[in-house]
């Protein structure tokens, strides 16, 4: 079985802010240089530079389509770029955007080179959203995200059918929602899926680092 990617959003729990934060990403460095498996942590906009360097790929968790100028509040590409950063989501469910501007963000990380990765709630948005040509579309039903209650395993028709809702094959399938033991990641990869978006089952474990490993490990 083909090696899964894992990406842990940070979200905004105080258990993945500040001192904690640099923990999980120093963890999850340690988790990935023992296993050979990529992890990408997404900590908070303001706190990214302190992840820069660690030897672990960092993405945001917002980003805004826009050129250099007046654009006060907004997340300009080329920060992200000088934080270190290398890729972003979009349209997570906790940070909706129209699909209009699903596109700009796509073609603004694509112009910039870096990795889009755009969340999907139903099929119908994964075959939408895919049109864009970003490099991952994760499909999260909304009412399993937080929820503990693996996707993978409670809705396994929804995470089969958005990978063959996608047709172009440079578009790769993430699941999440509910992710956070290695036999949730091993049923996301038998349905097609090339990895997982997960957050809470990590952040919030009493050991992220063993619970990191148990991901990894199926
Ligand atoms: O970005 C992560 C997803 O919303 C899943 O969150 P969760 O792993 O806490 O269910």
């Amino acid at each position: 079985m083909q090696k899964p990617i894992i990406i842990l959003n940070y979200k905004t729990y105080l258990e993945s802010s500040g001192d904690k934060g640099r923990q999980l990403t120093w963890d999850a460095r340690d988790v990935m240089q023992e296993t050979g498996i990529r992890i990408i942590v997404c900590p908070q906009t303001p706190e990214l530079f302190h992840h820069k360097g660690y030897g672990i790929e960092v993405f945001a968790q917002h980003v805004d389509p826009i050129e250099p100028g007046s654009h006060t509040g907004h997340v300009l590409p080329q920060s992200l770029q000088f934080c270190g950063v290398t890729g972003s989501l979009i349209n997570h469910s906790e940070d909706r955007r129209p699909l209009e501007e699903i596109k700009k963000c796509v073609e603004v990380l694509r112009k910039h080179g870096m990795t889009s990765v755009v969340c999907a709630e139903s099929i119908e948005k994964v075959k939408e959203v895919s049109q864009f040509k970003p490099d991952y579309v994760a499909i999260e039903p909304p009412e399993l995200i937080g929820s503990g209650i693996p996707v993978s395993k409670a809705d396994p028709g929804i995470v089969r059918n958005s990978v063959k809702a996608v047709t172009d094959p440079n578009v790769k399938v993430l699941c999440g929602a509910g992710i956070s033991k290695g036999e949730d990641v091993k049923a996301a990869l038998e349905l097609g899926t090339v990895g997982v978006l997960l957050a809470s089952g990590v952040v919030k474990a009493k050991d992220p680092k063993a619970a990191l490993r148990d991901l990894v490990t199926y």
